[in-house]
């Protein structure tokens, strides 16, 4: 655990960051952060424009603007039942590939599965049994997908669980880092032969902004000394950062062409904050200005889709910010002219 004051600054910076992340004066320091740690000279933001039509809600909302379509593409995406995943899979059906909605619970996926279908027109949209919080079914819902496709061009680790109370998955792994980390780390694991052999192929881990709380407690990883609900969240996402680190290291070592990306989707009215009572009042309080799961899943698009990427393989991307107050008031006043 890092010192009292560091973690205090760390704290301060967070929430600055989520009340402001779209005003002006803390959204240019942000983009300089991210820049550092890209090693840019310049934000990921080609391909993302600004969302125009959405004035109201995110007045600098990004949009995917990638045109690329993707017949014959395989493209997995869990967590697809709901939320971010949900808008993630309808449109990479829309743009033609089969899409495997991997999730827990298989009737609800099912029903999601035919509004796509209905939607977009692609009958290529299949529902398989994945729950991250067990490792046989994670083994299962592999071998299966191994059995029968031939390639994988696009994994989307995009399921996760926020602010449970203190539980275990079926291995025994604290919750979050169980669901968000673990059981992704192992399903890329198992897929990642399908994904060398389809390459030029991709991994999009969807972390979060709150990873700048996180640290990794090896001395407490499953949370059996100490565990408060929302950090633990944040070390799962800081988890996500790092996978995506090192596996691209390792993939950019080994020639593979298989390339990865974790990303910030934004502040995005969803299913996530189930488990929190205040969080649900926040979201209801600011839902004005928080992101709806379609613009909510253009992060997790632009990192899939964005041709030229791969030279920023392992590279964090961030959502377009959410509306920050100062420009709320600023549409506010020039509506009423
Ligand atoms: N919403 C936000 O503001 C932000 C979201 N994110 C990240 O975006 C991602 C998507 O979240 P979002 O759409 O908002 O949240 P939702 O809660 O709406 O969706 C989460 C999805 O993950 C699935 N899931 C949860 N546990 C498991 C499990 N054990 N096995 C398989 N699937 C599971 C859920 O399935 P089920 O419906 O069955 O529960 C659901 O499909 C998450 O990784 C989240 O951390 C990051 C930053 C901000
Ligand atoms: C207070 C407040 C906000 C709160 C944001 C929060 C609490 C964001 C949480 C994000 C999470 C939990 C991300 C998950 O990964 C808004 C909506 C920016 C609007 C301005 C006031």
């Amino acid at each position: 655990m890092g010192a009292g004051p560091e973690l205090d600054f760390r704290s301060c910076l967070f929430l600055s960051c989520w009340l402001g992340e779209g005003t002006a004066g803390l959204r240019s320091s942000w983009v300089l952060l991210e820049e550092k740690r890209n090693g840019l000279g310049k934000t990921e933001r080609g391909g993302l424009s600004e969302e125009k039509d959405t004035r109201w809600k995110m007045l600098s909302s990004g949009v995917c603007t990638s045109t690329v379509q993707l017949p014959g593409k395989v493209v997995v995406v869990t967590g697809a039942n709901t939320g971010i995943g949900k808008e993630t899979a309808k449109e990479l059906a829309r743009r033609g590939a089969r899409v495997y909605l991997a999730c827990r619970d298989v009737q609800k996926a099912e029903l999601v599965a035919r509004e796509i279908q209905m939607m977009t027109g692609n009958q290529q949209v299949l529902v398989r049994k994945l729950d991250l919080a067990d490792t046989k079914s994670i083994r299962a819902f592999a071998k299966r997908f191994l059995e029968e496709e031939k390639h994988l061009h696009i994994l989307i680790n995009n399921a996760g669980v926020m602010m449970c109370p203190y539980s275990k998955t079926a291995d025994g792994f604290e919750m979050h880092i169980g669901v968000n980390h673990l059981g992704h780390f192992l399903l890329t694991h198992l897929l990642l032969e399908k994904l060398k052999e389809s390459a030029p192929s991709r991994v999009v881990n969807v972390s979060s902004l709150a990873h700048h709380l996180g640290r990794i407690h090896f001395h407490n990883l499953q949370g059996e000394k100490f565990y408060q609900s929302g950090l633990a969240y944040c070390h799962s996402k800081l988890a996500n950062i790092l996978f995506t680190q090192e596996l691209a290291r390792r993939l950019k070592a080994s020639g593979s062409g298989v390339t990865v990306y974790s990303l910030h989707p934004g502040t995005v009215s969803s299913e996530l904050v189930r488990h929190s009572a205040l969080m649900r009042w926040i979201w209801w309080l600011f839902s004005f200005l928080i992101k709806t799961p379609h613009q909510g899943a253009q992060t997790s698009l632009y990192c899939a889709l964005t041709e030229g990427l791969e030279a920023l393989s392992g590279s964090h991307f961030r959502g377009a910010a959410a509306l920050g107050l100062l420009c709320y008031v600023q549409a506010f006043s020039s509506c009423g002219k």
